[in-house]
């Protein structure tokens, strides 16, 4: 496994060797990950890559066949969804999961608990008012550094889709954690609204020094965004690299041949970078 900091190693994510297996199909057959903190680190492949069977291992929503993952340091691959959490591991999901009936600073509030199997959210939020404001303020922190501070009384049924994204990305930045998996995260945007976003990661991992994992179609996102990017195709890492490296690999552009993004990998590759 190549290692894509310039410093020496601070941590982070890292996934070894993994594995998991469906009845009879490998999803993911022996993939390694370095995620480290203060950078953007890119998954990609093509549609049933194993894209997202990964994330639900990293955060702990599927048991691996086998392989290895830690946080910071220590070996979580046996703990829960929200032992992973509380050791500062945040995610989003590909279809996005607000509450439309809260608003979106209630949304925002919900940080850490939300999106993860097992928890119950709506009673946390309920029972940390009691306690104490700080999931108010860190709420208030994120609605702020995403940018969407004057929606924070309105409901998501009655945001643009990017607007969502928005409140997802806060709502995760809101549970102060150390890394973070985005699924899919421009999914819906229009180009305007994937250059904001993606302005807006790199700003987040400027302010917070968090790591992301990235999962994106995108290519234009991953290519602006990613420190360094790593491919599957059919449950196999077929590449790893910087974006330069990723986006002139004929491996990589094989891989998407008959997709619709391989006229993305191609343009990328005759000039954009
Ligand atoms: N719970 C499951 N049981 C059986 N097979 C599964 C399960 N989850 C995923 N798979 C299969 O594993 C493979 C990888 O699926 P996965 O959703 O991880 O791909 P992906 O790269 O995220 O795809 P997409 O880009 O379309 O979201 C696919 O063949 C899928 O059908």
């Amino acid at each position: 496994m190549r290692q894509h900091t310039d410093a020496p190693h601070e941590g982070g994510l890292v996934v070894t060797d993994l594995k998991i297996r469906f009845g009879g199909l490998l999803a993911v057959n022996g993939l390694s990950l370095d995620v480290p903190t203060g950078r953007i680190t890119g998954l990609i492949g093509p549609n049933g890559a194993g894209k997202t069977t990964t994330f639900n291992a990293i955060s702990g929503l599927n048991r691996p066949t086998s392989g290895q993952i830690t946080l910071f340091g220590q070996d979580v691959t046996g703990l829960s969804p929200h032992g992973r959490a509380l050791r500062g591991l945040g995610r989003t999901f590909q279809r996005m999961e607000l509450f439309d009936s809260l608003t979106v600073g209630e949304n925002v509030a919900l940080g850490r608990e939300a999106g993860f199997a097992g928890s119950h959210p709506l009673r946390h939020l309920r029972g940390s008012r009691r306690e104490t404001g700080m999931i108010r303020r860190n709420a208030e922190q994120a609605l702020e550094l995403v940018g969407i501070g004057d929606l924070r009384n309105q409901r998501p049924a009655d945001l643009s889709t990017g607007q969502r994204r928005l409140v997802e990305l806060a709502r995760v930045v809101s549970g102060d954690f150390r890394i973070l998996l985005l699924d899919e995260p421009s999914s819906g945007l229009d180009k305007t609204e994937t250059e904001r976003f993606g302005q807006l990661l790199r700003h987040l991992v400027a302010e917070r020094g968090v790591g992301i994992l990235c999962v994106e179609h995108d290519m234009a996102l991953v290519m602006g965004v990613c420190n360094y990017i790593y491919v599957l195709d059919f449950g196999e890492p077929i590449f790893e690299g910087s974006t330069a490296e990723v986006a002139a690999s004929p491996i990589v552009r094989a891989a998407y041949l008959g997709s619709e993004a391989v006229d993305d990998v191609a343009g990328l590759t005759a000039g954009a970078l």
